[in-house]
């Protein structure tokens, strides 16, 4: 059999250079990861390598599964002794064997960033370090770079000499690390690190790997940072069989260290380095690819690639705008829906792909609305996010108290130091009296045993009392505002700080969004309709299980992966390109990281790709008004089949937002603005009026074109300088005249 004839003649070269360094560098869907597991297969049929003598890094465990299956396939055998992994379950694996050396206990614990932060609140404290200056993000952000670039306390000591902040923060680090040490703890990073001081330190155990790897292969190169580097460069220096696969157009990890010099410098490194270009597409068809080509085009600095596919033309790229997010959704899983009844495709054909995770709501509903199996790949689907539960439960509780497990679940969320036994002799009072928890809660004054519990006890009591009486005036989005606010829930979030809490936050945002809409929508809102809408949709567990899924994921989950048909959305700048990359000090580098994001999820199609959009997006209960993404504009635009928004009946008259906006505007430009003009309400609550400068957090600096009476707020029309027009709720906005 010869599995050679699969591959095309460049391919064939690559699998076929069995000894010595080999860099493989392509452009996606090329056929790198292909050429891996080739190679892998023909080493061990026709070269007769030991499948033990082989280690092949994955960028994730997902890769890893996948790559010894196709192995298998191919060799039938031996596939299970070849290490196939992740670098940090690699790194794991050898220091459960031998980190003893390094004066740690072979059952040491990782440290998750939970731990790290606390962790790091003692170091601060022994420090005496000002929480204000020195934030245990910041620290521990600070070190976690430092180790990515393999540098350790003492070197980072030395650096920081004479500099009085970097002093401190090193004394941190000094700290955490000896920390951590005396909890016998490593944290994430710290896996590579000590790997890589391992076998700094002991040369038979470096031996020992050096002999055990003589065939090592990395799959995502580009994404490869410092260290890293060094523990593979470390362990293939013996037999010098390292073979790395990449595309530096495809190096979105930046943010976390990866180091696009590993790629672009390995010839220097390994100067006798075998290097292969494979330059075909075998995975898109010509549309897809061109206009791949198109975006990526617009960055500088990168290793100029000719990509090619025999693949038919294929459709032409479909790029719709709608009128908001629902819309958006709807018409996703209403297309995927049509393409399954037709029997075009499959769910598992189908991937929806994002920027940032808290997107997936919208499309979540409409596929459990239309029966349409899906899942989310790298999250959890958001209505059991703990968070949302969390808020759910108060809800309920305020609804009607009788759910028991909901008391339960928040009477110590956020933490009020009420214990386990209070609760244990609460649900037995509860339990003789035939009442329920919370109607036991309010008379806990009188439940025998309890003491001071009973003091902390009352002012939750009380706080859902309180919800309750004003259940009738308030709105569902101050309502949860108001549960946020007053039990510091959002509070404590935005102290933890950290990437999870941020995320956390966000998703909030996005259940506050939901309830905004669901009072839009409904005829008469109100909390116990608001519950039973949520709990239709967030009846999960309906979905069938199966790997005939459509999967949800953000663009940096979808790296390597590859579907017939793609759909990418929210493709709005602020959204994507991020509203971070844009506001950065060097927008141009951001911008650039961003594209290549782009890139990666446009090469993910095979056969079709979708483009969305939505022209206003709820976030954070206002109302955004986005332009399409810079980078659809980037797409040569024959490739683009456009379909206008087809606007629906609107719910509600809409106010004329483009006309006015637009003699706003001219006006503006004019110098002839009058405000008298135009929809102008007294906003007396307001310190700023038509005309104003204005500033906002986010947004930055930009010009009042509008107020409006809307109802329960003003509503405030801002054309910013950076982000264009949009419109949003005064009391959110936080606008600051300027
Ligand atoms: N010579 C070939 N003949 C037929 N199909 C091929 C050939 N080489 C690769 N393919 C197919 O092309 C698709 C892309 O290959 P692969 O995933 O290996 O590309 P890649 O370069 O690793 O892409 P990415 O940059 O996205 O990781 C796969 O479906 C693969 O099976
Ligand atoms: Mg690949």
């Amino acid at each position: 059999m010869s599995d050679l004839e699969l591959l095309n003649r460049e391919q064939q070269e690559a699998v076929l250079h069995v000894d010595g360094p080999l860099l493989i560098l392509a452009g996606a869907g090329s056929g790198k990861t292909r050429v891996l597991t080739y190679r892998i297969a023909h080493l061990i049929d026709e070269c007769g390598v030991n499948p033990w003598n082989i280690l092949a890094i994955t960028f994730t465990n997902k890769a890893a599964g996948e790559m010894r299956e196709r192995v298998d396939k191919i060799v039938g055998y031996g596939s299970e002794s070849i290490w196939v992994s992740t670098f940090h379950s690699t790194c794991v694996r050898i220091l459960r064997r031998y980190i003893d050396r390094l004066g740690y206990d072979t059952n040491f614990t990782i440290y998750d960033t939970e731990d790290q932060k606390t962790v790091m609140k003692n170091v601060c404290q022994k420090l005496q370090l000002d929480s204000k200056l020195y934030k245990e993000r910041m620290l521990l952000n600070v070190i976690s770079h430092a180790k990515d670039e393999y540098i350790s306390p003492n070197e980072f000591l030395l650096e920081a000499k004479g500099d009085f902040r970097q002093e401190k923060i090193a004394q941190a680090y000094v700290e955490y690390q000896k920390e951590l040490k005396k909890n016998n703890a490593l944290d994430f990073d710290d896996l590579l690190v000590k790997t890589v001081e391992l076998f700094q330190s002991c040369p038979d155990v470096l031996e020992y790997y050096q002999n055990r790897f003589r065939y090592i292969m990395v799959d995502e190169y580009q994404d490869t940072n410092t260290v890293q580097f060094k523990f593979i460069s470390t362990l293939a220096r013996q037999y010098r069989n390292l073979c790395v696969v990449g595309d530096d157009d495809q190096s979105i990890y930046k943010f976390r260290g990866a180091n696009i010099r590993n790629i672009l410098d390995f010839e220097k490194v390994f100067p006798d380095a075998k290097v292969v270009k494979l330059e075909q597409n075998y995975r898109s068809t010509q549309n897809i690819l061109n206009a791949a080509n198109g975006v990526i085009a617009n960055n500088r600095g990168r290793k100029e690639k000719a990509l090619w596919t025999e693949n038919e033309q294929g459709e032409p790229i479909l790029f719709q705008q709608f009128q908001n997010g629902y819309e958006e959704a709807e018409y996703v899983s209403g297309e995927i829906s049509k393409k399954v009844r037709k029997g075009e495709a499959e769910y598992q054909d189908f991937a929806v792909l994002y920027r940032i995770n808290a997107q997936s709501r919208l499309f979540e509903e409409k596929f459990l609305y239309a029966n349409i199996p899906y899942k989310i790949v790298g999250g959890v689907n958001f209505y059991s996010r703990k968070e949302i539960k969390d808020i759910l439960a108060y809800l309920k509780t305020i609804d009607n108290g009788k759910d028991g497990l909901a008391v339960r679940r928040i009477i110590n969320v956020p933490k009020r130091g009420i214990g386990n036994v209070t609760l244990a002799k609460v649900q037995a009072y509860a339990d003789s009296r035939d009442i329920s928890f919370f109607e036991a809660l309010e008379e806990a004054g009188e439940i025998p045993g309890l003491g001071k519990a009973a003091l902390k006890i009352q002012p939750f009591v009380h706080l859902i009392h309180e919800m309750r009486l004003s259940l009738a005036d308030m709105s569902m989005q101050d309502l949860i505002q108001a549960i946020l606010d007053k039990t510091g829930y959002a509070e404590d979030l935005k102290n933890e700080d950290t990437d999870e809490s941020e995320a956390r936050l966000e998703n909030i945002d996005e259940f506050i969004n939901k309830a905004v809409t669901y009072e839009e929508g409904a005829e008469e809102p109100n909390l116990s309709g608001f519950l039973e809408e949520v709990a239709l949709v967030a009846d999960i567990d309906s979905v069938e299980d199966g790997d005939n899924r459509v999967l949800l994921m953000t663009l940096h989950s979808a790296k390597g992966l590859e579907f017939p048909y793609v759909y990418l959305a929210g493709l709005e700048d602020g959204l994507f390109p991020s509203y971070m990359s844009i506001a950065a000090d060097d927008p141009t580098e951001e911008i650039e990281e961003e594209r290549r994001l782009c890139y990666v999820g446009i090469t993910r199609a095979m056969k079709e790709l979708t483009i969305t959009c939505a022209r206003c997006r709820m976030v954070r209960g206002e109302t955004q008004y986005n332009n399409v993404s810079r980078f659809v504009r980037e797409i040569p635009s024959e490739l683009l089949a456009r379909k206008s928004v087809i606007p629906r009946e609107p719910k509600k008259p809409e106010v004329p937002q483009n006309t006015s906006y637009q003699k706003a505007k001219e006006a503006f430009r004019t110098k002839t603005f009058d405000p008298q003009q135009f929809k102008v309400v007294k906003a007396d609550k307001l310190d700023y009026t038509v005309g104003d400068q204005v500033s906002h957090v986010k947004f930055g600096k930009g010009t009042v074109l509008e107020i409006t009476e809307g109802g329960r707020d003003y509503e405030v029309k801002v054309d910013f300088e950076r982000f264009g027009v949009k419109k949003m709720f005064a009391s959110f906005a936080k606008l600051k005249k300027v």
